[in-house]
């Protein structure tokens, strides 16, 4: 009978090698392991003789068997499985879009922000949780993500504004999260294979039917062509007086002057505080709302939001009543989901970008300055540039692979943009934007 070391040893072909353990070179172990053909049993001695970490291994164990110390699973529609440690709650996610933020700071934001709604969230940066959580950093009133996949465990949080940590939050709202994963490994794969369907499984119970749940994530028919915003969406129009925080005065309610609706497709806090302290006196209403809903309230402008989903499909109501209020001679500023919209409403077409953009480090050309911006986003699909007509302007362009980024139609007074000028979390270097929206309301 080998040992497991041996046993590895022997597989490694490094006989020679038997009578140092240390001599495992960890780049043959990670040749080894890419062929998916460490058994997990054998981790905990392969890792005590090369120095790898746990989450080295998670992603190749194509066995059944659970690794020594999983407590919880992702699992893709390819059927490969990332083993690691459960925290949040005890759950099973419906099969969800797998994609990845490279923000370094405002988690809280990102799952809460609604339009992550159908997906899990990979964070590239590896300690997440490290402030906690808190009233005031919610996008939303509940988290959207499914659920989130991080490198580290998280820690208890280090922040006086923190009112929870991190898992026990997640836990109050029934959201699983994965720690110990191999998160640099798997947003490669996601930058070179696309963004997969997957399950995260945390059961109490510690049993994993991996096979039933890589069919879940196989069958699922994905993020395209579903219409995600009317499920985020308020129901009933309201007022919102909230502006940006700040250290004096928290979130003063402000009283503007021009009156502003703003269509709710899943819309964050922080765009509608940045709108209140930019003078807007601002209206919610619902993603499905006509353009007569919306022009009853006698706007000086329209304001569409974020959200989640595939734009084409929330398009069918979206844009009859974006044409209307474009028809009334209304201006309009749209953004991300909002974007696309306004987009397809002037003509344009949008399409699944093969890589998305998410986190707080995104640099935007603005083509009217020159300027470049470091932009927030959190983006799956684009508006191509190609599909949009004559007398509709590309005024901002991503850096990073030169898709579009923003459009105008000044005869219509109509602008928006593809990523997060309210930031939250991300820099401010876009702020100016909802100046722009009041200065065209006249
Ligand atoms: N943040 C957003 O509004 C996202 C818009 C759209 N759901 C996309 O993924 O492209």
């Amino acid at each position: 009978m080998h040992t497991p070391i041996e046993e590895i040893l022997r597989r490694l072909g490094g006989n020679e090698a038997a009578a140092q353990l240390t001599g495992v070179s960890p780049e043959a172990v990670r040749k080894w392991r890419s062929a998916g053909s460490i058994p997990p049993r054998h981790w905990p001695a392969i890792m005590a003789a090369t120095g790898l970490a746990w989450e080295d291994f998670s992603g190749v164990a194509e066995s059944a068997e659970v690794p020594p110390g999983a407590t919880a699973a992702l699992v893709l529609a390819d059927g490969s499985v990332f083993w690691g440690r459960g925290f949040g709650a005890f759950a099973t996610t419906k099969p969800s879009e797998l994609c990845f933020s490279t923000g370094m700071t405002g988690y809280q934001e990102t799952l809460t922000d609604p339009s992550f709604a159908g997906q899990i969230v990979t964070f590239t940066f590896p300690h997440i949780g490290n402030v906690g959580t808190n009233k005031e950093d919610m996008e939303a009133p509940q988290i959207f993500a499914r659920g989130l996949v991080t490198k580290e465990d998280f820690t208890a949080p280090s922040n006086y504004r923190a009112t929870n940590d991190l898992g026990s939050w997640l836990k109050n709202m029934n959201i699983p999260g994965i720690s110990g994963v191999d998160t640099r490994a798997l947003t490669l794969r996601i930058r070179d294979l696309g963004a997969p369907n997957a399950v995260l499984s945390f059961p109490e119970d510690g049993k994993f039917d991996l096979k039933a749940l890589a069919k879940q994530a196989a069958d699922w028919a994905g993020l395209e062509g579903l219409d995600l915003a009317k499920d985020v969406s308020c129901t009933q129009p309201y007022n919102w007086t909230d502006g940006t925080w700040s250290w004096e005065n928290g979130f003063a309610e402000t009283n503007g002057g021009k009156r502003v609706v703003a269509v709710d497709f899943g819309a964050k806090r922080n765009i509608l505080r940045s709108l209140a302290s930019a003078g807007c006196h601002v209206t919610v209403v619902p993603a499905t709302s006509s353009a007569e809903d919306i022009l009853r309230h006698k706007p000086d402008g329209v304001f569409l939001s974020n959200g989640p989903g595939d734009p084409a499909a929330t398009a069918t109501y979206a844009v009859p009543a974006i044409q209307g209020v474009m028809a009334a001679g209304v201006p309009i500023f749209g953004i991300c989901l909002g974007h696309q919209l306004l987009a397809t409403a002037l003509g344009g077409k949008t399409y699944k970008l093969e890589r998305g953009h998410r986190g707080a480090n995104q640099p935007v050309k603005d083509l009217t300055t020159g300027k470049v911006e470091i932009t927030s986003q959190n983006h799956g699909f684009a508006v191509d540039e190609k599909s949009l007509p004559k007398g509709v302007e590309v005024t901002h362009v991503s850096l990073f692979d030169g898709s579009n980024e923003g459009i105008q139609a000044k005869e219509k007074k109509v602008f928006s943009v593809q990523y997060h000028p309210e930031a939250s979390p991300g820099p401010s270097d876009s702020a100016y934007l909802f100046k722009r929206f009041v200065e065209l309301m006249g």
